[in-house]
């Protein structure tokens, strides 16, 4: 079968190899595997060890959405909501198989608050999430839809896929973000931290912490490293944010020892402002991972 059930969430199973998984949790996809040059299948996302899968923590790894707000709230809707809002911390509804042939394997999840009484408690606004991931031969596609479904409210939200790609942080580039603006969230001062930076190296590295925003990126990066490399697309998710706390990583308490040394965060966003979506209107943020041997 292409898609099997389990009590925790999804898996698609493409006919050439390829799975991943989707947990119920968050919609967060926790495993990516696709076959290195030799045909050994290999993970290509990072979860840390010592994530919580049961449910009781946003995962450490894998691809968290990250819906309505990123960091800590500053919107007033936001005032009641955590770190990077709520949709990675609630359970999602597994829709439907959406695609199932030889191109790939789709499935749709919904998280529709107008059941979920927890959302509505620190949530005011009308609307509705839909995640279709794709899985095909060499690729992993993410569709974030959202949905203000309110008649007569705009709905102001950032929204962001925090993907952890498993990858050697002594060694990975980014690229290209040259002449970009961005935000450097490692400085110390409030005023710094506010302050755009002009990027001027030709691949960007995580050899030291790094929490970088990157403003109005072109939406195609390649991330290489030595013997492996991915590329990531992105859809109308018009920003992007490099993180890797290096050693400041073991203060994470659901992060393995050293677990900073085995992978960098790109994490397309919308996340500089507001989308600002009118009432009965879609939007739509989309992430294509593709393996490069
Ligand atoms: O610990 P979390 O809430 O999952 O956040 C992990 C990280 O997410 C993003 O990459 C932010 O830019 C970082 O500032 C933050 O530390």
């Amino acid at each position: 079968m292409p898609t099997e059930t389990t009590e925790r969430g999804i898996i698609l199973k493409h006919p050439n190899g390829p799975t991943t998984e989707i947990l119920y949790y968050g919609a967060t996809i926790i495993s990516w595997k696709v076959a290195d040059a030799s045909g050994q299948l290999q993970e290509r996302l990072f979860v840390s060890s010592k994530a919580y899968l049961d449910g009781s923590k946003p995962v450490r790894g894998g691809i968290p959405v990250v819906f309505p707000c990123f960091g800590p709230p500053t919107h007033p809707d936001h005032s009641k909501l955590p770190q990077h809002g709520f949709a990675r911390n609630e359970i999602w509804k597994f829709d439907s198989v959406v695609m199932d042939n030889s191109a790939g394997v789709a499935v749709r999840l919904v998280l529709d608050p107008t059941a979920n009484e927890n959302i509505k408690s620190i949530y005011p606004n009308q609307f509705r999430l839909t995640y279709v991931v794709t899985l095909s031969a060499h690729q992993l596609a993410t569709d974030l839809h959202v949905e203000n479904t309110s008649t007569t409210a705009t709905l102001e939200f950032q929204a962001l896929l925090h993907t952890y790609i498993r990858a050697p942080a002594d060694a990975v580039k980014v690229s290209p973000l040259q002449g970009l603006q961005y935000i450097d969230k490692t400085e110390a001062s409030e005023e710094a931290r506010a302050t755009p930076k002009t990027e001027i190296r030709n691949e960007v590295d995580v050899k030291v912490f790094t929490d970088s925003v990157y403003e109005n990126a072109p939406g195609k990066y390649h991330i290489t490293w030595p013997n492996g490399g991915l590329e990531v697309k992105a859809k109308n998710f018009k920003d992007l944010v490099i993180w890797n706390p290096q050693q400041e990583g073991q203060k994470i308490g659901d992060m393995e020892a050293d677990g900073w040394k085995n992978y960098i965060c790109v994490e397309p966003g919308y996340v500089r402002g507001f989308v600002k979506l009118e009432p009965q209107k879609q939007w739509l943020g989309q992430q294509v991972l593709t393996v490069v041997q």
